[in-house]
């Protein structure tokens, strides 16, 4: 597609787990290019000797903060560790560059200047911003199982969450440490985890969340309990969530609970379980998501895809559904 004219696109922090993944999708878009990939540890090293998936001459690089804007990328996506992308936009700013700047990071997820992109329920609020935020991961998958019923909660919802080690980053602690979390789950920031403000705040209702990691390296789970204000039958509320999702390509209503194993290194979240009290006025439901993909890099391509006018899917490659048991 040499003819196409592509826009270019900087990764900032990209050695990370996330940064991995947004090069692999780059690398297979028919109209994007990689201008530059940050990362201090790996400066001068090939993309290819580290991402199997991109075919190039490309090396990472380690620009100051300041030198940013004069790379000229037409996208700037942001994969630093939370505190850090403010710097940099910072330093845009400065220079006067107005690049569409995607931050991974939890920085931005308050700031109503910035579109908060979870396409599948804020899509409509995009006003053509260049400055997206892109939400947590334990954030997506609530939110997904929370939002079709959030009119009728009479309590707020109590989420379980479980989260591969990935979703701890490469900056060595004992949630990324394989030997401590071996045959292990290992609980923590039980009450006042940033994602149960995050989620509080953009879907409008009190959520509480308990986080968990364990010994697997990427997906997760979240099983969230909601008491609901009347009785329902489990049929009324399967068909709220095909309402909300069924014509999305990134969110699967699904009849069972869904499994962990089953969507690591897969683009898409599941929703399903829709397990009922016999009162009908509790319901759990189960989300699962690759926190790299739909939790990460996924979701930071649809918004991109989106603010540069091409169709939200493109480059997202699309599986068949899995096969449940
Ligand atoms: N992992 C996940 O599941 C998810 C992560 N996120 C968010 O995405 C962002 C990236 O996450 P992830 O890829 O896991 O993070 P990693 O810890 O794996 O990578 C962080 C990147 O930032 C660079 N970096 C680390 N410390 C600094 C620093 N002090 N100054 C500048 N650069 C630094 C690293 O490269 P180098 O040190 O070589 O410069 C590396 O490229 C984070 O904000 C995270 O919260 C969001 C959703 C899910
Ligand atoms: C297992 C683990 O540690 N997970 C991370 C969430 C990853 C994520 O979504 O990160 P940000 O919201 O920071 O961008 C955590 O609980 O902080």
């Amino acid at each position: 597609m040499a003819e196409m004219d592509r826009k270019t696109v900087g990764i900032v922090g990209a050695r990370g787990h996330t940064g991995a993944e947004l090069i692999r999708l780059i690398a297979d878009h028919p109209a994007l290019e990689l201008a530059y990939v940050s990362s201090r540890e790996l400066d001068g090293q090939r993309v290819d000797a580290h991402v199997a998936e991109y075919a190039g001459e490309l090396r990472y690089s380690a620009p100051a903060h300041e030198d940013l804007p004069a790379l000229g990328a037409d996208v700037v996506i942001l994969a630093l560790p939370n505190g850090k992308a403010g710097a940099c936009v910072e330093a845009f700013g400065k220079a006067g560059a107005n690049p569409l700047i995607v931050d991974l990071s939890a920085d931005y997820r308050f700031d109503e200047r910035w579109y908060y992109g979870l396409p599948e329920l804020t899509r409509e609020r995009w006003r053509g911003q260049r400055r997206i935020s892109n939400p947590g991961c334990y954030a997506t998958a609530i939110q997904l199982a929370v939002a079709p019923l959030k009119d009728l909660l009479a309590a707020p919802p109590v989420c379980f969450g479980v989260s591969g080690y990935s979703g701890a980053g490469t900056t060595p602690s004992d949630k990324n440490d394989p030997e401590k979390l071996r045959d292990n789950l290992m609980p923590y920031a039980l009450t006042g985890h940033m994602h149960e403000r995050e989620t509080s705040a953009h879907l409008g209702v009190p959520v509480e969340f308990m986080p968990h990691v364990a010994p697997h390296f990427r997906g997760l789970t979240v099983t969230c309990n909601l008491y609901l204000a009347r009785a329902m039958k489990r049929d009324e509320v399967m068909a709220r969530f095909h309402h909300a999702y069924g014509t999305e390509p990134l969110v699967r209503v699904v009849e069972e609970a869904p499994w962990v194993s089953r969507i690591a290194g897969r683009h898409h979240a599941e929703v399903g379980g829709f397990a009922m009290s016999l009162d009908g006025r509790r319901v759990v439901v189960v989300a699962t998501l690759d926190n790299l993909l739909k939790g990460a890099a996924t979701q930071a391509m649809q918004n991109i895809n989106r603010a540069l006018g091409l169709p939200e899917a493109t480059a997202i490659p699309q599986q068949s559904p899995p096969v449940h048991a």
